[in-house]
């Protein structure tokens, strides 16, 4: 029998479903030494945030096939290092939206209206009615940031408490933005507008400080954030300076970027800012959810089923995978290179099976190019089983058109992406031993395989550009791997696609568009 370990506290409902195909041991507050030493017995492990799966406990569990994570955000679990090891990482993506949404409206009220204090004021025998006047949220603007599955709940919600709603999303379509009442703006615009700032986005690389000393001097003095998001999204200490010198109006924080919360200035300061314990999947109702969700998850991939909501590997079966793996990374590579070349909110995607792939099945590439397109949004939790609904769900259009009469390679795949910043386009194929090779960008033809960092120029086809950018990115100590120039007239127009050996130093691409000829530059990352 399959043996699961459940190390942080999950309802029963799921502890139940598990029960019915493994034997389950439920163990809490595990020090990581502890879990790393017992891990080893176990096929499955279920979570939620507390638990951190570093790559050591992975590598320690030897026997594991599933990591469950009941609850959403998965940035608990190294998640690379699990798919390395194969072991699926499952989520529940939806199972508590609307406790976490709940919880964001409660911050917002709560902060308007001093509730927690006057309420320890009432309890410590007092009856003060002058110190907590509040303010209205009607007619009040609200700007939410990440109008993803909670954002749009919240924005649901506010919009019937009479809030005016703006919303920063950069990979929500105007459609669908407009349909939720909201107003899709740039971030320094809602930073200078809005009475209420609440966060709904998940915490990566260009997430991190989001709200730093910067962004907070840009808010009106009387604005209040919320952040039941993700910890670090806010620089703490930035908060509690702008906060104590009276910059902003408030705040409510239900996520840290240290849980437990340890030695905060935060907890000096007074009525103006709460605290929550991270409470924001914490409801009955989301609890059974979740746990409910992800147990089954783990009971079918016990029984070799596929899950549903898995966050590093394609629900597909093996034998279709089998056959396309190679082009639908392929897919998945050219997706994730327009959808940056296209510059964020991407309206329309047009994917193209050319020559010998017309007559390949094409939803798994489709999908794959969707995961491509999405990971900027949605990193690790875009997969092939949710990438389809999650690109619905933006309003992305996807067209989908095959030309089996293209025969300048065996295969190629062309995807077209336009949004609200224009169109750009890239093709590719594989070559020799299943290398990938970009074929076009743009319409002008080019042959490279893509690398990790990339830059692309649009630029005038003349003597003496190509060695100006060379000197100026060797002035920045950025080493060029590869370059080559596609161009269909001599001295019209053409592109350069460049290998970079690092990412390109910030400021840079401002000095390239200034180089005389280059009409645009690119920098990608995939
Ligand atoms: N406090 C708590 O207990 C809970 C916290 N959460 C957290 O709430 C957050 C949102 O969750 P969901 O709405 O379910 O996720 P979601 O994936 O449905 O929505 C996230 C949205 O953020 C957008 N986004 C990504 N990068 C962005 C950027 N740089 N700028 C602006 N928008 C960006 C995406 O396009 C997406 O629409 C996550 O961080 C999750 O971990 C979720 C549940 C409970
Ligand atoms: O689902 C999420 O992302 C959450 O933050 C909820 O965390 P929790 O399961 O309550 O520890």
């Amino acid at each position: 029998m399959s043996k699961v370990l459940v190390s942080d506290s999950i309802d029963q409902a799921g502890i139940d479903i598990l029960s019915q195909v493994a034997t389950v041991d439920v163990k809490l507050g595990l020090k990581p030494a502890e879990l790393i030493e017992i891990i080893g017995e176990y096929d499955a492990l279920m979570i939620r945030s507390s638990t951190r799966v570093t790559q050591e406990i992975i590598e320690a569990g030897t026997q594991l096939k599933i990591i469950g994570r009941a609850g959403v955000g998965v940035d608990n679990v190294d998640v690379p290092a699990a798919t390395r090891r194969g072991i699926v990482v499952v989520n529940s993506p939806e199972g508590n939206t609307i406790a976490a949404a709940e919880h964001a409206l409660a911050m917002i009220l709560a902060l308007s209206r001093h509730i927690p204090d006057a309420n320890a004021s009432v309890k410590r025998g007092a009856w003060d009615r002058n110190s907590f006047v509040g303010a209205e949220v009607y007619k009040k603007t609200l700007g939410v940031v990440g109008l993803g599955k909670i954002g749009s709940h919240v924005a649901a919600v506010a919009k019937t408490m009479g809030m005016k709603l703006l919303a920063y999303d950069p990979f929500i379509s105007t459609d669908r933005a407009e349909q939720l009442g909201c107003q899709l703006v740039e971030l320094d615009l809602l930073f200078q507008q809005a009475d209420y700032i609440t966060l709904h986005i998940p915490k990566t690389p260009e997430t991190t400080h989001l709200i730093n000393a910067t962004t907070l001097a840009k808010m009106k003095p009387t604005a209040r954030i919320v952040n039941c998001a993700r910890g670090g999204i806010i620089d703490e200490v930035a908060l509690a300076a702008a906060l104590k010198a009276g910059k902003i109006g408030g705040a409510a924080l239900d996520v840290f970027e240290s849980e437990p919360l340890g030695e905060s200035e935060l907890r000096s300061l007074g009525k103006e800012v709460i605290l929550t314990p991270h409470l924001g999947a914490s409801t009955a109702e989301a609890q059974v959810n979740v746990a409910i969700d992800v147990a089954e998850q783990i009971r079918d991939v016990l029984l070799g089923l596929p899950a549903r909501s898995a966050v590093n590997i394609p629900g597909l079966g093996p034998d279709v995978l089998e056959e396309l793996k190679p082009y639908m990374q392929l897919a998945e590579t050219l997706g994730n290179l327009v959808g940056q070349l296209a510059g964020g909110r991407v309206e329309v995607l047009n994917i193209r099976l050319q020559g010998e792939l017309a007559t390949n099945k094409s939803q798994p590439l489709v999908v794959a190019a969707l995961k491509g397109l999405l990971y900027q949004a949605l990193r690790e939790r875009v997969n092939y089983v949710n990438a389809s609904i999650e690109a619905k769900e933006r309003g992305i259009r996807v067209i989908e058109t095959r030309d089996a009469s293209i025969r300048d390679y065996a295969g190629t795949l062309h995807l077209e992406a336009t949004g609200t910043l224009g169109t750009h386009s890239v093709t590719g194929a594989l070559l020799g031993e299943r290398e990938i090779h970009l074929t076009d960008v743009d319409g002008f033809p080019i042959n490279v395989p893509p690398s990790k960092y990339m830059l692309f120029t649009l630029h005038r086809d003349m003597p003496g550009i190509i060695g100006k950018l060379g000197s100026l990115l060797g002035s920045f100590n950025v080493n060029i791997a590869s370059m080559q120039v596609g161009r269909k007239i001599v001295r019209g127009d053409a592109v350069m696609a460049l290998s970079i050996d690092d990412p390109l130093p910030e400021g840079i691409l401002e000095e390239i568009i200034k180089v005389p000829g280059i009409r645009d530059a690119y920098t990608v990352t995939l």
